[in-house]
């Protein structure tokens, strides 16, 4: 072969390298640009911090966690699996050169594991500066939690609200602390069935991790109302559509994720909104707001289905409100379980359901029995909750 023809053929070559690499980096630089979302520019550091991260042992949390450490916080991994949370644990101390990454055990599906944790946390550390109520399920089968909650709602949303009670004062005592807590764009999706929080009625595939979403973000309101003003804000965020193993559960989910794997973000660039909403200065005034793209975003107002009106001595009504007593010390007194008028019902099955969240609620009511729009209304504005539309 004449040396012409090689040095053609060469290059021929290098042009097919070069536009093949070419290609890769606009497609990156396009994909970056309308599906990775914010990024997370603060330049804050955080060394002496004390941070607690559930399910930081893989995904979102886990990516979150390293950049953390990054910055010199002390950060705990809060996660079911010890030994998972180890090899993350060490992978992240290699990486970061920070050599205070440790892992405690924390089942979020049993109150028993919650408790545990926190009372050894408390014992262990004088001072909390960030908690991220990360970890998730998002199971489509019909399951329960240790204390028989449905499991979405259980683990994402009521294991998460027992240990951000347990662990206030704390938080409290070492202020200014944040709580960021991990909902979804699915929240749009979801409703909160007061009467359902043990997933007895027909289940409503596919649905219930959208309910248990929509109550992070109904928690994280009211619980920034109720800490105005002791140096502690809280924010829930969306970190984005995320290739990590939120869809593990699901063959089709999976099948999914992977045909459009391309669309969806890195587990880093889901990992910026959290991140902007622990480190960046001046977020206060925005404390209780839902952050997506890390921004702040107004969500319509959710909302609450109140399908059927179960009798106040409904056997299965008294022992939920006793285990929510119990477990979650909201100091109901067992008097509220007793006997009620129809109205007095209605305003104490919202209370106890959800007493913490007094957000502005729309609510549907369909089926037999159920009480008429205007009774309602009053009822539910008497304990602060309004626009109620049939
Ligand atoms: N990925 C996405 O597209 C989106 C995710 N989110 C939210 O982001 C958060 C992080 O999810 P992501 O990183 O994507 O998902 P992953 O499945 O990758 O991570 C979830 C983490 O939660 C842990 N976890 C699950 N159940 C429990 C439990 N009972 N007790 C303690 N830890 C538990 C998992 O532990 P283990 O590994 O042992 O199972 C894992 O560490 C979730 O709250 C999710 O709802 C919101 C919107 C979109
Ligand atoms: C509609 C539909 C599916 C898609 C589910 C998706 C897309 C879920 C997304 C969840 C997210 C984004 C959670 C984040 O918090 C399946 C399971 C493939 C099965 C067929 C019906």
């Amino acid at each position: 072969m004449e040396p012409e023809q090689v040095r053609e053929i060469l290059k021929g070559r290098e042009q097919c390298l070069w536009s093949t690499w070419h290609n890769a980096w606009h497609q990156e630089v396009l994909r970056r640009k309308f599906f990775a979302g914010g990024v997370c520019r603060t330049t804050v550091q955080v060394p002496g911090k004390v941070v607690v991260i559930t399910g930081a042992n893989t995904g979102i949390g886990k990516e979150t966690a390293r950049e953390l450490a990054r910055r010199g916080a002390r950060v705990y991994i809060a996660c079911r699996d010890v030994l998972k949370g180890e090899s993350a644990a060490s992978e992240i101390r290699a990486d970061t050169k920070n050599s205070q990454v440790l892992v405690r055990k924390l089942d979020l599906s049993d109150t028993r594991s919650i408790r545990a944790f926190a009372e050894g946390f408390l014992a262990e550390e004088k001072q909390l500066h960030i908690l991220i109520n990360n970890a998730g399920v998002m199971m489509f089968s019909h399951s329960k939690t240790t204390d028989g909650f449905e499991i979405n709602l259980g683990v994402n949303h009521l294991g998460h609200f027992l240990l951000t009670y347990l662990l206030l004062e704390r938080l409290k005592e070492s202020a200014p602390a944040r709580v960021v807590n991990l909902s979804s764009v699915t929240h749009h999706l979801g409703k909160i069935h007061f009467h359902n929080f043990r997933g007895e009625e027909p289940y409503r595939w596919g649905f219930a991790y959208c309910h248990s979403k929509l109550a992070n973000l109904l928690f994280t309101r009211e619980l920034a109302k109720r800490i105005q003003g002791t140096g502690v804000t809280t924010y829930a965020v969306h970190p984005g559509i995320v290739r990590s193993e939120l869809a593990r559960h699901s063959f089709l989910c999976c099948l999914f994720w992977r045909l459009f794997s391309y669309f969806l973000k890195s587990v880093q660039e889901g990992a910026q909104t959290s991140l902007h909403c622990a480190l960046a200065e001046g977020l206060e005034p925005l404390s209780g707001k839902y952050f997506r793209y890390v921004q702040a975003a107004q969500v319509p107002p959710p909302p609450v289905c109140l399908v059927r009106h179960r009798a106040p001595w409904d056997p299965e009504w008294l022992s939920l409100c006793r285990i929510v007593e119990s477990r979650f010390g909201l100091g109901l007194q067992t008097k509220y379980c007793q006997f009620f008028s129809r109205g007095t019902y209605i305003r104490n099955l919202a209370k106890v359901a959800f007493l913490y969240l007094r957000a502005s609620f729309p609510v549907t009511a369909r089926g037999p029995g159920c009480l008429q729009g205007p009774e309602i209304t009053k009822q539910l504005s008497a304990c602060g909750m309004s626009a109620v539309s049939f």
